[in-house]
């Protein structure tokens, strides 16, 4: 692992495993977590989706941009990034000027199965389906692609697999 790129970004769709994968790389490496989305609620004091209702999506999306520039890069981290982190590319330069960036994949069928039951993925109201996951995921792909130094599909996988992947990858 190149030493001067200290941290870990996990990227990707909503439901590709950031969250669940940053957890798993946590278990081998032992590296801190940076959950980007669970730091944005407890600093504001509400939901995801409480958030996007009362203040809107640039709001959201400005406190992103905040806190990953305030990330703290003195020890090595793991940061699971909120599925629309690399959709601004100043969130890219910042990502890639400290870490490695890791595109988790999984098809929109798969996607759909993990997140069919959740209420607090605020894009996704009122458009829970294959088709339009498929067609949001389809107009990010290009962005994901271009951030990333790797891409590692999950489908099919377990988290410990993908963990594994992922540390072997980078060590290449
Ligand atoms: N490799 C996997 N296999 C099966 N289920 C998974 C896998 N990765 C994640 N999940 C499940 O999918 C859901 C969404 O995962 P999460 O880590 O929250 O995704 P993200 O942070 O990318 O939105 C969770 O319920 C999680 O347990
Ligand atoms: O893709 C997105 O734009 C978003 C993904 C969510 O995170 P997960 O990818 O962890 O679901 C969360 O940051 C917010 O709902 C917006
Ligand atoms: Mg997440």
């Amino acid at each position: 692992m190149n030493k001067e790129k200290k941290n870990i970004f996990l990227i990707g769709f909503m439901g590709a495993g950031k969250s669940t994968i940053a957890r798993a790389i946590k278990q081998k490496l032992g590296y801190p977590v940076v959950e980007m989305d669970e730091r944005i609620v407890k600093e504001q004091g509400m939901p995801i989706s409480k958030i996007f209702e009362t203040y809107g999506e640039l709001y959201f999306r400005e406190l992103e941009t905040k806190l990953i520039q305030s990330l703290n890069q003195q020890e090595p981290t793991i940061v699971s990034c909120g599925g629309g982190v690399a959709m601004r590319q100043e969130n890219v330069d910042c990502m890639r000027d400290g870490g490695s960036v890791v595109f988790l994949t999984a098809t929109p069928q798969t996607i759909y199965e993990r997140v069919k039951n959740s209420t607090d993925r605020p894009l996704l109201n009122g458009h829970m389906n294959v088709a339009y996951i498929s067609e949001l995921m389809e107009v990010r792909r290009p962005k994901y692609e271009a951030a990333a130094d790797i891409l590692v599909a999950t489908d099919g996988k377990t988290k410990e697999e993908i963990a594994e992947e992922i540390i072997g990858r980078l060590e290449e």
